[in-house]
């Protein structure tokens, strides 16, 4: 995790400098720098605790960033260095905008210090300009090579867990959120729902329409199911035409009616080049039926197996119920 090695390194590179400033009895800038070292020890444990970086990551940018001017202010010209570090420091701690913005509100905080001649930071007008123009290259440098990475690593992401022909996710997170879902019900008795829908004689519409046809079909599946449910129902393409799709917080009567609802939906609105219809198959389980989360997919492809065997166009439900 990013938050901590950058977290890790910076209290590192503190400490002695630490014991430093006590001996020399700099008092103001020890006690900088050792609020510094706990700001990244806290940032540290609420990233670990929460599983969340963003919020602990700004906070060690912001107090980085204000400690800086302090110590400027304090020290003058022997601590403008660490300015360059600190730059690229910030960029692995907040998103490439965020880390812009504070860099150039902190450069703007050194220049009115020294431009309201409060302070000697810098040794000659001219020492100041070159450390502007020098600060300023490196921010938008460090700038671009850090929103290239951002957006790269988006593309990745959709490469890894995006399915490109229909748009749905992959199975990559689906073991994920399945068992996140069964340990809410756990928790807090919150039910949800697992649908398991496969198109039904999909080989004789590849073999009769051809295989494009077949592509079209699944890729208007996704949009005409994302309008049946609400936002954050999360389709998976399970494998090749056949889709998981998990409803939080449903309980099964309701998630029956839903599947219905999206049965009827496919067969009205889901039609071949010449107009004839396609139906689906639906096995529906909920988490409150099973042992954990591989059973509650086993129940769902159960329950799938039951509405094919019974002459597909049907939702069929899970029978089994965990007796605790
Ligand atoms: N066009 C297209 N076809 C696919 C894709 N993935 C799988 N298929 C086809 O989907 C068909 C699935 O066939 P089967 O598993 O026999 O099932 P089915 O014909 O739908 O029959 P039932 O499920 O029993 O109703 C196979 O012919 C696969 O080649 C895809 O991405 N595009």
């Amino acid at each position: 995790m990013m938050v901590t090695l950058v977290g890790v390194l910076a209290s590192c590179t503190l400490v002695p400098f630490v014991l430093y400033r006590l001996v020399s009895e700099d008092y103001l800038v020890a006690t900088v720098d050792l609020l510094l070292i706990s700001t990244c020890t806290l940032s540290v444990k609420w990233a670990w605790r929460t599983g969340d970086t963003e919020r602990p990551g700004l906070m060690m940018a912001l107090a980085f960033c204000i400690g800086a001017v302090t110590v400027v202010y304090k020290l003058g010209s022997d601590a403008l260095y660490w300015i360059y570090p600190l730059m690229v420091f910030l960029f692995f701690l907040v998103a490439p905008l965020k880390a812009l913005w504070l860099l150039l509100s902190m450069l703007t905080a050194i220049a009115l210090l020294y431009l309201s001649n409060q302070s000697h930071i810098f040794a000659s007008a001219f020492q100041f300009v070159v450390f502007i123009a020098t600060t300023l290259i490196t921010c938008v440098f460090a700038y671009i090579f850090a929103y290239r990475t951002h957006v790269q690593r988006n593309e990745l992401r959709t490469l890894a867990t995006i399915d490109p022909l229909t748009g749905a996710r992959n199975r990559h997170h689906l073991s994920d959120e399945l068992s996140g879902a069964m340990q809410r019900y756990r928790t807090s008795g919150n039910d949800s729902g697992l649908m398991l829908l496969d198109l039904d004689h999909f080989k004789s519409i590849n073999d009769q329409y051809g295989h494009q046809t077949g592509d079209q079909i699944l890729a208007q599946l996704i949009p005409l199911l994302r309008q049946m449910l609400r936002q954050q129902d999360q389709i998976y393409r399970y494998g090749g035409e056949e889709f998981v799709i998990l409803v939080q917080g449903i309980q099964l009567a309701d998630l029956h009616q839903l599947a219905e609802k999206i049965r009827h939906g496919i067969w009205q609105q889901l039609t071949l080049p010449d107009e004839k219809t396609i139906t689906t198959s639906i096995g529906i389980a909920c988490t409150s039926q099973a042992r954990d989360w591989p059973h509650w997919l086993q129940l769902a492809d159960q329950a799938l197996y039951q509405a094919k065997h019974q002459g597909r166009n049907k939702v069929m439900l899970a029978e089994n119920t965990v007796t605790t």
